[in-house]
């Protein structure tokens, strides 16, 4: 316990978004999610804050290094597909994100709970970012996915990682892609480990449907947004359990 709070989401009594930690407490009777997580800045390398990267193992820093270099890389060429599907030029989204986005990584362990079907690993939410790389336990389930109101398994396959699309996409694309509303649900028999990276776009830039993907058949479904702006609506209304996206729409 002592290690983890070495590297704690709270310094001098106040809530910092990075670090060890549950979320940020807004309101009383605010449920809280049956997880241990830890949540870092990965990418710009200048602006990592070292001293909330455990040093136990000695080796993370390094693999985490590694890790945070390829799925940049992995990333850039899914998001090439991913354009080039839209038809769109294919470096439409890599060329808004730059080579300095920011990419958090979310190291999850939900431990088992002898009552399951009282809590969630992870609340329902959908992610605020561009796009999120999962790396999940290899033979335990627990990611659902919201669609047509009932909840579906994603299955996990040995070696695969799991793409979500975040809500930035969701814009960008006027709405083709959606950004799932997803869970993690616990059990009573088995832990689980996960690892999220979270690619976004800089906070100073001002994102809103490709043009190319707005016309009469398809007429604009979000307005043009500053990052930082929608990050701030986005935390506040994921502790309430709402969606930004809904906010968002013109
Ligand atoms: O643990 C998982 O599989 C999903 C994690 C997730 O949705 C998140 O960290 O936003
Ligand atoms: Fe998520």
């Amino acid at each position: 316990m002592e290690e983890k709070q070495k590297y704690s989401n709270i310094r001098d009594g106040q809530f910092g978004k990075e670090g060890y930690g549950n979320d940020e407490i807004i309101a009383e009777g605010q449920i809280l999610d049956w997880t241990d997580r830890l949540f870092l800045l990965v990418q710009p390398g200048d602006a990592r804050k070292l001293e909330l990267w455990p040093t136990n193992p000695n080796s993370l820093r390094y693999v985490l290094h590694e890790y945070t270099m390829k799925t940049k890389k992995l990333v850039e060429n899914v998001l090439k597909t991913a354009a080039k599907s839209l038809e769109l030029n294919e470096d439409f989204f890599v060329s808004h994100l730059g080579d300095k986005f920011p990419m958090f990584a979310r190291f999850n362990y939900y431990p088992c709970c002898l009552k399951p079907d009282l809590v969630f690993g992870l609340k329902p939410h959908s992610d605020g970012p561009l796009i999120t790389v999962i790396l999940p336990e290899k033979d335990v389930e627990g990611l659902q996915v919201l669609k047509d109101g009932e909840w579906i398994k994603v299955t996990t396959s040995p070696d695969a990682f799991i793409f979500n699309i975040g809500d930035q996409m969701e814009i960008m694309s006027n709405g083709i892609f959606k950004s799932p509303v997803h869970r993690v649900v616990t059990f009573s028999d088995k832990d689980r480990i996960s690892i999220a990276m979270f690619c976004a776009n800089l906070p100073e830039k001002v994102i809103g449907p490709a043009d190319e993907l707005v016309n009469d058949m398809r007429p604009r479904m979000y307005k043009n947004l500053k990052v930082k702006y929608y990050f701030e609506v986005f935390s506040q209304m994921f502790l309430q359990g709402k969606r930004a996206i809904d906010w968002a729409h013109v």
